[in-house]
């Protein structure tokens, strides 16, 4: 293996794992040698080097051998003094942040207030309360918020807030500084994520300011990580947050954590910081329900109609969007934006049409694929029957009518074949699908309480 030979790892991983990830941990690691089928990387940290090992080991191994470069395994050797940390080192001060082929903070770190020492990229102006728009998916999480950004005495520490990709998390933290801001601004607000949190104490360590690095974190009035679950696994940088979070606690500061699950479900914990984690409010953002992605995109598209004057919006194409995106909001967000440049392009309304046209790609990728499997769970639960059941020989009516009902869904909401949906329950006969759709068909017509169970379901299988 050569130089070039890494060279073209690199570019692969960096379309692999994206450009961020990649300037993190692949741009500050240098190509020593190959031989005997090890491959030898410079790290400047050994953090960094295990990061990459445990993260991005295999990755890197399958390029190469995708490249015919047998090779077996990769050693990390940490040289601090290597070219690359040698040029980061000389760009900045210790405990600034290094130059270019240094790791950067991927994500936004902003400190308010008086003394201000981080590298302070704005919190998105836009991400405020004024902003967001509250239905009964959120309607916890954001009162909760709003208790917390008023100040007052600290009643819950940490505000756990927790929730699926893109359901607005990072806007509700936002809005807490900007508003803790608005009503205090000698308040010293840290907002970052847990992935910075750890740039900066691996960098501490390296430029030996741990002492600095513990008074900063110390000196907040609210401190605001996103992304908690980021730190899983990662044993040092835990240990370093919970110090952190005890000693902000014993101040009576306030904490908001953000997380994509629930701090029991993160794997890789520590349980001293789970259970810390739990002492305060865990709230969760629910997924979106049509009303409120109807409200959000009404909200957002008066703010895209008021900027682009000259584009005008047909009636339905709201509900439409609401009915069809309900993966999260950003895709809700981006496929809005995608129609105005459109139309502002091409100089047409924005109509179902233009949506089928524009937002092709969208709307497929969208399409929710239920599976048999957990419409029989859903099914099963709603009935309070065990999956066995489903699937069991029993014909009375109280199994019969429940599994009856799954049959229907599974040829409504899956694109499976009537003997594919038999065999998938008990290894049953087609024909007896085919009873099972029309009998239920039959029933929705007439047994108002089939019809229901019948909606509720669809509905949170589509969900
Ligand atoms: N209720 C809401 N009202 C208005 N905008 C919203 C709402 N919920 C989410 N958004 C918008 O959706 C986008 C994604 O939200 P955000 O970045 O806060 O998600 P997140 O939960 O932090 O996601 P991730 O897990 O990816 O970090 C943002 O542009 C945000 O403004």
């Amino acid at each position: 293996m050569t130089k070039e030979c890494w060279g073209r790892v690199r570019d692969e991983l960096r379309t692999k794992i994206g450009q961020a990830a990649f300037q993190n941990w692949i741009d500050p690691l240098e190509f020593v040698e190959a031989e005997n089928g090890v491959v030898r990387l410079n790290a400047p940290t050994s953090f960094i080097g295990t990061w990459v090992q445990r993260n991005y080991g295999d990755s890197i191994v399958q390029i190469l051998s995708e490249d015919g470069v047998a090779a077996d395994r990769i050693d990390f050797t940490v040289t601090a003094g290597g070219a690359k940390a040698n040029k980061a080192a000389a760009g900045s001060d210790a405990g600034d942040v290094p130059a270019a082929s240094a790791p950067k903070p991927a994500a936004r770190a902003t400190m308010r207030g008086a003394q201000g020492e981080l590298p302070t990229s704005q919190l998105d102006a836009r991400f405020t309360f004024d902003n967001f728009v509250v239905g009964k998916p959120n309607e916890l999480a954001h009162a909760a918020a709003r208790r917390v950004a008023e100040g007052g005495p600290v009643t819950f520490n940490p505000l756990f807030l927790y929730g699926g990709v893109g359901l607005g998390k990072t806007h509700l933290m936002h809005a807490i500084a900007w508003e803790v801001q608005a009503r205090k601004s000698e308040s010293r607000v840290l907002y970052l994520s847990a992935e910075q949190f750890m740039y900066r104490f691996v960098q501490a360590l390296r430029f030996k300011d741990m002492h600095g690095f513990k008074e900063l974190f110390r000196s907040v009035d609210v401190l605001m990580v996103d992304d908690v679950q980021f730190i899983a696994g990662k044993d040092s940088t835990q240990d370093e947050f919970f110090h952190t979070f005890n000693a902000l606690v014993d101040q009576n500061k306030q904490i908001i954590i953000s997380a994509d699950r629930a701090p029991g479900e993160i794997d890789g914990l520590e349980e001293r910081i789970r259970s810390r984690l739990q002492w305060g409010l865990v709230v969760d953002l629910h997924p979106t329900d049509y009303e409120l992605r109807l409200g959000i995109l009404q909200s957002k598209a008066e703010a895209q109609l008021a900027a682009n004057p000259g584009v005008t919006l047909a009636p339905g194409v709201l509900e439409f969007l609401a009915h069809r995106i309900s993966s999260n909001v950003r895709v809700l967000e981006g496929a809005l934006t995608r129609l105005f440049a459109f139309a502002s392009l091409i100089g047409r309304e924005i109509n179902l049409d233009m949506v089928q046209e524009c937002l092709a790609d969208v709307l497929r990728a969208s399409e929710r694929k239920v599976t048999i499997d957990e419409i029989i769970r859903k099914v099963a639960d709603h009935y309070n029957l065990r999956m066995s059941d489903m699937l069991s020989p029993r014909r009375a009516r109280a199994v019969a009518r429940p599994r009856q009902v799954a049959m229907f869904l599974s040829k409504n909401l899956t694109s499976k074949s009537l003997p594919e949906i038999g065999r998938r329950f008990g290894g049953r006969d087609h024909t007896t699908v085919i009873h099972a759709v029309r009998r239920i068909e039959e029933l929705r017509a007439t047994d108002g309480q089939v019809a229901e169970d019948v909606e509720l379901l669809r509905r949170m299988l589509e969900a």
